[in-house]
């Protein structure tokens, strides 16, 4: 599923009307009657269609004129609707217009006993911030959400006074329930603060063909893209089959980010974890992950007059990965010059080893860490290296500079630092980026706050690892990680709720995600699924 800016959008539907005759009433059709599907698939159970009360804010331009379309639809099925043209300041209730004189009073009324308000004010055409009575109507509905909660919102295209290419919010903006974006979700509703408006995001079609998306370069995650990534898991299968996962994370101080990292990567169908340990931290994993297996290395050099040891350590490493698809490197090492001496010696290894004999590379945490200290680090990584930074670790990397966790500021960035280093490069947050280094880019769109809590990255790191150890190009095993992982959040989330979220409980999850997205079985609380192309 594309995503598009502004300008984009108008793109693709001039293009619609010269290369195939769409024009705008013919793509507002299609977009009015979508969304009136859409609204309809999505009533609560408790409400029907008929006898339905719904209060249409229409706007002065096309937006307004999707909600008159939506609207005829709704009145053709049953619902009682009322439509308030704010411009003209024209209230129709039931089909009747109401006198001038007596708008203000019967719209207090139609709104008090609403069920649904509509919002159509303005879409994509937004020039300027919500005039003041604008804001007066909005605001009204929005206490009127307060004091009825069951009241319910639903945006056409966009909450009005979103930007659509930013995700600022006019302080006049309400929040929707539910936003049916119409063609392709926008830009701006993966930032902040507006992904906190938009509420359930659903799809609609305005008709457009999809070809004229193919040169479109970010995306969305969703179920649709995932299905078509899971690894395949033939029965003539054994565990080479799905590859071999090594770890060198984890440290006397830091043990549970090994021990998360690779169950995640089990978790994900990668066939043998192999936990690169010493003597002295071996007793941890040993008894906590059964199932893995272990490269003992050699404790780390005490002193300078021992530093030979780093050489030695490197070297117990590297004898053990032929034969491994996949490394991660990072979580839980620490910080010592001695272990920043280890991973540039295990770069300089995996460098020197023909790609298709060595690990594909996926480094997080104390990995960039460490790296993050030297200059021109990223000319030190093996091509085709995955890096997965949240936004302090990213700004280690980028020599301090600011990046935010979640304003429209991080895409750019996380675009231009892909290509600059050569990396694929998944930037955390609550709507997480993963861009190619060729500039394309996904994004997810599973904001949950109950992932936000210690070692739910270590998870995401080997998720990743096991889905590059089952033969996945790298942008592919990094998206479907985060969709994966995030959808773990969204099952663990639907029991606990937002709080309260241990890394650990996604693990067992993780495989049940895979399971029924491969099955279209796959039920998220508030994903939006595919564009609705009508029944
Ligand atoms: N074009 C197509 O083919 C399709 C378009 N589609 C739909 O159209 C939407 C885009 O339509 P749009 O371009 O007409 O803009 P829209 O958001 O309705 O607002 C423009 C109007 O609002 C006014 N206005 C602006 N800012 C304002 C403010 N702050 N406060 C008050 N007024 C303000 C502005 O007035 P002006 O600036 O001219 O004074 C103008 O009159 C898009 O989101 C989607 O829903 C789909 O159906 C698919 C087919
Ligand atoms: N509000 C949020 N919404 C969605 N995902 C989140 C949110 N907060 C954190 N996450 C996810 O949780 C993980 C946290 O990773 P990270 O910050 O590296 O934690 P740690 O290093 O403690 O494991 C990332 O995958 C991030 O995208
Ligand atoms: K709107």
């Amino acid at each position: 599923m594309h995503i598009v800016t502004i300008e984009e959008m108008r793109e693709l539907e001039a293009q619609a009307e010269r290369q195939h005759g769409l024009t705008s009433p013919i793509l507002m059709q299609h977009a009015g009657s979508s969304a009136a599907d859409i609204f309809m698939a999505q009533l609560l159970p408790h409400h029907s269609i008929n006898d339905l009360e719904v209060l249409f804010l229409i706007g002065p331009g096309n937006n307004g004129g999707d909600g008159m379309v939506m609207a005829e639809h709704l009145v053709k099925a049953g619902a009682l609707v009322s439509y308030y043209a704010w411009k003209q300041h024209k209230l129709t209730v039931r089909g009747q217009d109401i006198d001038e004189r007596h708008t203000s009073e019967e719209l207090e009324s139609v709104l008090q006993s609403a069920d649904y308000v509509v919002d159509a004010l303005l879409g994509t055409g937004t020039s300027r911030p919500l005039s003041d009575d604008m804001r007066a109507l909005l605001e009204r509905v929005k206490r009127e959400g307060e004091q009825r909660p069951e009241l319910r919102i639903v945006a056409i295209d966009l909450p009005s006074g979103v930007n659509a290419d930013t995700g600022e919010v006019d302080p006049g903006t309400l929040k929707a329930d539910m936003t049916i974006t119409l063609a392709c979700p926008k830009l701006g509703f993966f930032f902040f603060p507006a992904r906190e408006y938009i509420g359930e995001l659903h799809v609609g079609s305005i008709g457009l063909p999809t070809d004229l998306e193919s040169h479109l370069q970010t995306e969305m995650l969703n179920q649709g893209f995932c299905r078509s990534y899971i690894p395949h898991r033939p029965l003539n299968s054994n565990k080479g089959t799905f590859g071999k996962v090594m770890l060198f994370c984890g440290s006397a101080a830091y043990p549970g980010s090994a021990y998360l990292a690779g169950s995640a990567s089990g978790r994900v169908g990668a066939g043998l974890i192999t936990l690169a340990v010493t003597e002295k931290t071996l007793p941890i994993y040993a008894s906590s992950l059964h199932e893995a297996t272990f490269a003992i290395l050699p404790e780390g050099p005490t002193s300078e007059l021992n530093r030979g040891k780093t050489h030695e350590r490197t070297q117990a490493l590297s004898d053990h990965l032929p034969g491994y698809r996949a490394l991660l490197m990072g979580p839980g090492l620490g910080q010592s010059s001695e272990t920043r001496e280890t991973i540039l010696q295990v770069l300089e290894y995996l460098r020197s080893e023909p790609t298709e004999k060595r690990p594909h590379l996926v480094i997080d945490a104390d990995g960039l860490n460490n790296l993050s200290a030297l200059e021109h680090w990223w000319t030190f990584l093996p091509e085709g290296t995955i890096i997965t930074p949240h936004p302090g670790e990213m700004s280690r990397l980028c020599k301090g500079q600011k990046v935010s966790g979640g304003s429209i500021d991080r895409l750019a960035l996380a675009r231009e630092k892909a290509q600059e280093w050569q990396v694929t490069l998944v930037l955390k947050g609550a709507c997480t980026i993963i861009a190619h280094p060729d500039g394309r880019v996904r994004l997810n769109w599973k904001a949950n706050a109950a992932l936000a809590t210690a070692g739910t990255g270590d998870v995401l790191a080997g998720v990743v690892t096991g889905f590059l150890a089952q033969g996945l190009a790298p942008f592919d095993a990094a998206s479907l990680a985060v969709y994966i992982h995030s959808s773990a959040g969204e099952r663990v989330s639907a029991e606990l709720g937002n709080a309260g979220l241990l890394a650990s409980d996604l693990l067992p999850h993780l495989p049940r995600v895979m399971r029924d997205i491969k099955h279209n079985a796959y039920r998220p609380g508030s994903d939006i699924t595919e564009r609705y192309e009508g029944k």
